[in-house]
């Protein structure tokens, strides 16, 4: 195993109901911003749920940071917060608002220019506002996690930073808000804690064997829940399952003493970039290809993948690997997420362009071996065609 630290900070109030907790969780004397996406949770009630639970504290609301936030909007939730004298910013939404809130808390006290916490991985935070959250959509891990990412529309650019600043104080984790998705974001949700999690195991063995069982356990549930919660997405237990796993798959746990490589999410950056493709839906384009791609490098964790996660046994190396790898394709098309870009549109004429991106963003050494050079992003993109 390598060497660690690990620290989480955030309280998790998980369960039915839960929301109320707010009261509790916020001093009375609070200045609150309440940070939302679109329409989503004022139609489906949280956002109303919010409000009560906020009873008569002073409180603000800034809506419309869109999938994918953009810089753009959340600048101007920075100058809403300066304006109001906000000490308390309150995401309530999926990975994009609660992504976005971070930015801005860790923005308004910021010395110099806010893009640069992208630019610098936000290395140079030296201090952000506190940031609660109340979890719409079980995917990213961002209840929990220091990281955030951001799209600068203007220059087609997505980002991430991370910081301890930006771990939330707390997240309320209501699985009822499951039973009020879109199918298509719950597979896109299934599908990027899927990825998480493989991100984090799929590298190469360093005798994790905690981080392993961990990892093997959380893949298997989301392999048995996904495609029943899609089927019946108001079972409170299925949802209860979902969202603690997505919870798990990025909150530091699994990764803490092991390599990780995180190839799949920078190309899949790209792809959203470019052509607005869901975040999920890039990472089962690009996952496949780029396994077949590392299958040497990844061999001994692939091994292991298909026996504990796939139950695979039978057959030679190669035909076990091959194997684990059709099984997990063919387990996003399942949930309904098509695995090629050309499903997307999107054709071979613009893989170079995808390239020069990566290399702009700095991305030219990628995985755990940081041996994915571009040439070698380029052959998986082609093969993700
Ligand atoms: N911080 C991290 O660690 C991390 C990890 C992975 C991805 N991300 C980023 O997170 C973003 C994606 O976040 P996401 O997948 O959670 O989706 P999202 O937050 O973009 O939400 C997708 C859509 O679902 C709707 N929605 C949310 N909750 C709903 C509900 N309960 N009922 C009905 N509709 C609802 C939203 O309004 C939105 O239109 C991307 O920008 C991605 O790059 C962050």
């Amino acid at each position: 195993m390598l060497n660690f630290d690990y620290y989480n900070p955030t309280h998790i109030v998980f369960g039915k109901g839960r929301i109320a907790q707010l009261d509790t969780l916020l001093s009375k004397d609070a200045r609150v911003l309440v940070l939302y996406g679109g329409s989503s949770a004022q139609k489906t009630g949280t956002l109303d749920e919010v409000r009560k639970a906020l009873g008569d504290r002073t409180y603000f609301e800034f809506g419309g940071i869109e999938p994918n936030p953009s810089y753009e909007t959340l600048m101007k939730a920075v100058e809403q917060v300066k304006q109001e004298k906000v000490d308390f910013l309150l995401a309530v939404g999926g990975g994009s608002v609660i992504d976005g809130t971070k930015f801005v808390a860790a923005a308004v006290p910021y010395e110099g220019e806010p893009w640069e916490i992208l630019e610098t991985d936000g290395k140079k935070i030296k201090e952000a506002l506190p940031v609660g959250t109340v979890l719409t959509l079980p995917a990213t891990g961002s209840e929990m996690n220091r990281n955030s990412v951001v799209t600068r529309k203007s220059i087609k650019s997505k980002r991430g930073f991370h910081n301890d600043h930006v771990f939330p104080v707390f997240s309320i984790l209501d699985p009822t808000k499951v039973y009020t998705l879109p199918p298509r974001q719950l597979a896109n949700g299934v599908v990027d804690s899927f990825i998480h999690i493989t991100e984090q195991y799929l590298t190469y063995p360093v005798d994790g064997m905690v981080q392993d069982e961990f990892a093997e356990g959380l893949l298997r549930t989301l392999i048995k829940i996904g495609p029943e919660l899609l089927k019946d997405q108001k079972n409170y237990d299925l949802a209860a399952n979902f969202m603690w796993t997505a919870t798990l798959a990025l909150n530091g746990l699994i990764g803490a003493g092991v390599p990780q490589d995180w190839a799949t999410h920078m190309i899949g950056h790209e792809l959203t970039a470019a052509f607005g493709i869901d975040h999920g839906r890039t990472l089962a384009i690009i996952l496949p290809s780029l396994l077949q791609n590392q299958r040497e490098a990844k061999k001994g964790k692939l091994l292991q993948y298909a026996k504990n996660v796939w139950h695979i046994d039978q057959g030679s190396d190669d035909e076990r690997i091959d194997a684990a790898i059709e099984k997990t394709r063919h387990f996003f098309e399942l949930l309904g997420i098509p695995t090629h870009l050309k499903d997307y549109d999107v054709g071979e004429e613009s893989i170079d362009m995808l390239v020069k991106e990566l290399e702009a963003h700095g991305m030219s050494q990628l995985g755990e071996h940081k041996a994915i050079t571009p040439e070698v992003s380029r052959a998986i993109l082609l093969a993700s065609l």
